[in-house]
């Protein structure tokens, strides 16, 4: 190409120099010397031309093998690319690989230091209960249940989440008025199950959505075929506790129509809030729980327990107690107030706790209750709790002799129970139910008095109302106002749960009567075990998922260990009286037998000359018994 172009140049400046010579010589030429030049001239434009013509046709050509060199380098290029892509997945894929397996070493190294510490804290138990000369029949003891039963904590904070799912059941499949028609569709359709004994998968699926599954975990979850007998099983070591000093609360939360009255009562008659007392294998953990309290205490020395009952309903934000009565032995919509006393403790002052000497004697008192208790028919349920309600067991506990295992840290927490042992003794009897006592004040000579020990603990039975969504359950007028308080004094106990867990300075337990009313139960120093219902149907999905949030909330609230009640020493003479004529009266003797040798015997070994001053004295003074 650089040959031609340089032959072209030269041609070109040929002909131009011919062109000048031209010209020059053209007017002395003759003419056919011109035409000779002109041929010449001609034929160098000519080969100027075809060289020209040469030299375009060699750049095209270039230009075109430059193009496909190119073309076939941008394929090399693709091809690199999509390898180098590959390599990069690979690599991706790769790194994936490794971090998982990374996750799971460290997930497997935590688990092996939680099994280290649980077998520490179970050895460390072992030995402690050797030293006490804690043996069990085998000599082999069980992880965690040693270390509940020694130290009775949780191994999982204080507040226990239970869950049952009940069954999809005929009502499920009635419409609300303002129930879309998309979600008519699914109405028996399910979306909540039991995965295991630990978990509920919630199957979550909206219009032009892909369905998401969501679980949430609980300490145990009952499947809609679990009975009765099942849910009871896991409550009852919780009966235990409360005879061996602590607290207790069972709570049953969810949305109206969920299964908590079935759950904590049992199923309602047709027509009548009272449950069936009949139909033993169908009752709730309420009568199962007071059966098994009184089986307990049946083991135990006579006259050294006693039991009250309370039930009471908070209704619009009122306390009404359930069981005053008047001298015609009814009385309905006495209302009491909650008070918080100068200890922080939450107390209702002036409410009817009843003494019962048996399950059967309790179950005729609640069921008298529940006839009280407001329902109203929503489009949900047809029998739905308009009201919380709150039984409450107390168990006052004397114990004679120092052998019950209780320690005092100090002498002020010991002075401090004992006069808040002294204030809340129970004030009305068997027989003369309604007697107060009125305290003798006359001076009794006694010995090493503070040998005579009592302490109360309590079991707080709770039926929320349910949380409802108002479009769903179609109530106008007086039920959307009940509607409202239900939803609100739910949303108090959520925001106190809220505000232990953030462990806030300030827990707004009053922001309603409910969590005033539970708040030692909640916050203080009970064993909490919340018992979730859930509807297992697609239509209750929203209200399904808001309490298992509640339960998930709840199982993370930290409150501090769960203390056991210490026994305050009685040790003024009136208290030693009240004590041993409040025995007299339970167990139907006289005082003499109460303190006869052998029964003291029984629970000390020994027959505590102290007690030699009391019962003559206590008799003469009669502390206003008849
Ligand atoms: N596990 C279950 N097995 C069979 N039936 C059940 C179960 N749980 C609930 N039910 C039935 O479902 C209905 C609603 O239950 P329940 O009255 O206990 O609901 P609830 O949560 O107390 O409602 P509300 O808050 O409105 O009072 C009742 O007819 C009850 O017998």
């Amino acid at each position: 190409m650089r040959t031609k172009e340089e032959r072209i140049v030269v041609l070109e400046t040929e002909n131009a120099v011919l062109h000048l010579k031209l010209a020059e010589v053209l007017p002395t030429l003759p003419a056919g010397k011109i035409y000779k030049y002109q041929g010449l001239a001609g034929r160098s434009t000519n080969e100027v031309l075809q060289l020209y013509a040469a030299h375009g046709q060699q750049m095209k050509l270039q230009r075109s093998s430059i193009v496909t060199q190119l073309h076939g380098a941008i394929k090399r290029l693709r091809q690199d690319l999509k390898s180098l892509r590959s390599f990069a997945l690979e690599l991706s894929k790769d790194f994936q690989r490794q971090s998982k397996t990374c996750l799971y070493q460290v997930l497997a190294a935590v688990q092996g230091i939680q099994l280290q510490n649980e077998a520490m804290q179970n050895k460390a138990a072992i030995i402690f209960a050797k030293n006490i000369g804690y043996q069990t029949a085998n000599d082999t003891i069980e992880t965690g249940a040693v270390i509940q039963q020694i130290f009775g904590k949780e191994l999982r904070g204080n507040i226990r989440v239970h869950c049952r799912i009940r069954p999809l059941l005929p009502f499920d499949d009635v419409a609300g008025h303002s129930v879309s028609r998309h979600r008519q569709r699914n109405f028996s359709e399910k979306a909540a199950y039991a995965a295991d004994d630990e978990t509920v998968l919630v199957k979550c699926s909206r219009p032009g959505h892909a369905s998401v599954n969501k679980t949430f975990q609980f300490e145990r979850v009952y499947n809609d075929l679990e009975s009765q007998d099942a849910v009871f099983a896991d409550v009852a070591p919780l009966l235990t506790s409360l005879l061996d000093g602590y607290n207790v609360c069972i709570m049953a939360y969810g949305q109206t129509g969920s299964g908590k009255t079935y759950t904590m009562l049992g199923p309602q008659l047709e027509g009548n809030l009272a449950f069936s007392i009949e139909e033993e294998s169908e009752l709730g953990i309420i009568p199962r729980a007071t059966q098994e309290v009184f089986r307990l205490i049946s083991e135990k020395p006579p006259g050294s327990y006693w039991v009250e009952v309370s039930v009471v309903e908070v209704y619009n934000n009122e306390i009404f107690d359930l069981l005053a009565k008047d001298s015609y032995g009814k009385m309905l919509g006495v209302k009491r107030d909650v008070v918080t006393t100068r200890e922080g403790k939450s107390d209702v002052p002036l409410l009817t706790h009843e003494t019962v000497e048996n399950a059967s004697e309790f179950l005729h008192l609640v069921n008298k209750g529940l006839q009280l208790r407001v329902t109203h028919p929503t489009l949900v349920h047809a029998h739905s709790s308009r009201s919380h309600l709150v039984v409450t067991l107390t168990i006052t506990t004397v114990v004679f002799g120092d052998n019950f295992g209780t320690s005092w840290e100090d002498e002020q927490t010991s002075q401090k129970l004992n006069k808040e042992a002294s204030c809340t003794f129970p004030q009305k009897m068997r027989d003369n139910k309604s007697t107060s006592s009125s305290r003798a004040s006359s001076p009794v000579q006694l010995e090493a008095t503070e040998k005579m020990k009592q302490v109360k603990t309590r079991l707080q039975l709770v039926d929320l109302a349910g949380s409802e969504c108002v479009g769903m359950s179609g109530v106008t007028g007086a039920a959307l106002r009940e509607t409202s308080f239900i939803n609100r004094s739910l949303s108090a106990l959520a925001d106190v749960l809220g505000a232990i867990a953030e462990q806030r300075a300030h827990v707004p337990y009053r922001n309603s009567k409910l969590t005033h009313l539970l708040q030692d139960s909640v916050g203080g120093d009970a064993k909490l075990l919340v018992m979730l219902c859930i509807s297992p149907g697609q239509k209750y999905l929203t209200e399904s998922m808001q309490s298992l949030g509640f339960g998930t909330r709840a199982r993370q609230v930290q409150r501090g260990q769960v203390k056991k009640k210490t026994f305050p020493v009685l040790n003024t003479n009136c208290q030693i009286k009240e004590t041993i004529l409040n025995m007299a009266l339970i167990s139907n003797k006289p005082a003499n037998d109460v303190l006869a040798p052998k029964k003291i015997a029984s629970i000390d070994n020994s027959y505590p000359p102290y007690l030699d001053g009391v019962i003559p004295n206590a008799l003469a003074t009669g502390c206003g018994y008849s």
